[in-house]
């Protein structure tokens, strides 16, 4: 194979509770990517679509990315990228991640997969490094695996693959306006009381137990976050409407979707859930701010092979 086309999807971190931890994959939006092979070595980027971003490879996540996996396999061939966004940067559904994680699975299955997705995650990981100016992987881990997926830890790099309730539906409000996770990280504090550690964690453990059971009440009792919602939420025009109509209109739970500006909504089935999603656009009806809004199953199948 010389070249390669993906689906490289949008993804929620935190799931509220679990913040630089616990992922999920969304299906209906996505960033499309192109790799070929080249005869001339190194990464090349030669098309940029959607958003204004850096062609120069090292300034580019998906170029940083593909950098960090060919100092590793040394191939005998260079490879050229295309990127053709629809993920804003700065949108809270995982940007950064959807070039970072696209690139490094388009290259391994060129070179014959000599990789497995922790590998690739862990490659990826040097892209989102650049972006967000810190190490995490909730975002990538469950586009690369699909479905849920809790970090077990980053050094070493552990991925736990979490079932995913059949009838769960993702509901996605995008402000737009853009948050940078990197300005989004910095204004968190370095500690967090007992008290709230405890609810917290609690909250991480029930919630990976309501997957597991399929158990939607579970799940509703689970989705709260004490610990970095009251920092982030002042950074999202209406956030607090948005969680209580979305809650009215029968979500199982409302939190800031990454680090904002998108939020998210879990619900029990599809036609709920576009019940949920009507009732959170409405919170903007009367204002100047334009949205972007996306119902989606849990993809379980993470980047897409086109
Ligand atoms: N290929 C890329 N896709 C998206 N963002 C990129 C890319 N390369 C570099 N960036 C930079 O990364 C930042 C977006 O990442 P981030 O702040 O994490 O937003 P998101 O929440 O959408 O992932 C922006 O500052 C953007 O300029
Ligand atoms: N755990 C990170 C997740 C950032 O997600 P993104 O979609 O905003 O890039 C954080 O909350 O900082």
């Amino acid at each position: 194979m010389e070249e390669i086309k993906i689906f490289s999807p949008a993804t929620v971190a935190n799931v509220a509770c679990g913040f630089d931890v616990l992922g999920f994959c969304l299906d209906t939006i996505g960033d499309h990517m192109v790799v070929r092979k080249t005869l001339e070595k190194g990464i090349k980027i030669t098309e940029i679509e959607g958003f204004d971003l850096p062609f120069e490879a090292t300034e580019n996540v998906a170029g940083v990315s593909a950098l960090a996996l060919i100092e590793d396999a040394k191939p005998n061939c260079g490879f050229e990228i295309e990127i053709y966004k629809n993920i804003k940067p700065g949108s809270g559904i995982g940007s950064s991640s959807a070039s970072a994680s696209g690139s490094v699975f388009a290259i391994n299955e060129l070179l014959g997969k000599p990789y497995n997705k922790t590998q690739l995650t862990y490659f990826a990981m040097q892209g989102e490094k650049m972006a967000s100016q810190s190490e995490h992987a909730d975002n990538l881990a469950p586009g690369i695996f699909g479905g849920f997926t809790l970090v077990k830890s980053i050094n070493p790099l552990e991925i736990l693959e979490l079932p995913t309730p059949k009838d769960l539906y993702a509901v996605i409000v995008h402000p737009q306006i853009e948050i940078k996770t990197s300005e989004a990280r910095a204004m968190l504090p370095n500690n967090v009381p007992l008290i709230d550690a405890i609810i917290q964690w609690a909250n991480v453990g029930s919630f990976v137990h309501a997957l597991h059971t399929s158990n939607y009440g579970l799940i509703q009792r689970s989705l709260q976050d004490i610990v970095i919602e009251p920092y982030r939420k002042r950074l999202i025009p209406h956030f607090s409407q948005v969680k209580s109509e979305s809650m009215k209109a029968g979500a199982l739970g409302c939190a800031i979707s990454g680090s904002g500006p998108s939020m998210f909504a879990l619900s029990h089935g599809l036609e709920n859930a576009k019940k949920i999603e009507l009732a959170m656009k409405k919170v903007y009806s009367n204002t100047q701010i334009d949205l972007e809004t996306y119902v989606s199953k849990i993809n379980t199948k993470g980047i897409k092979i086109l």
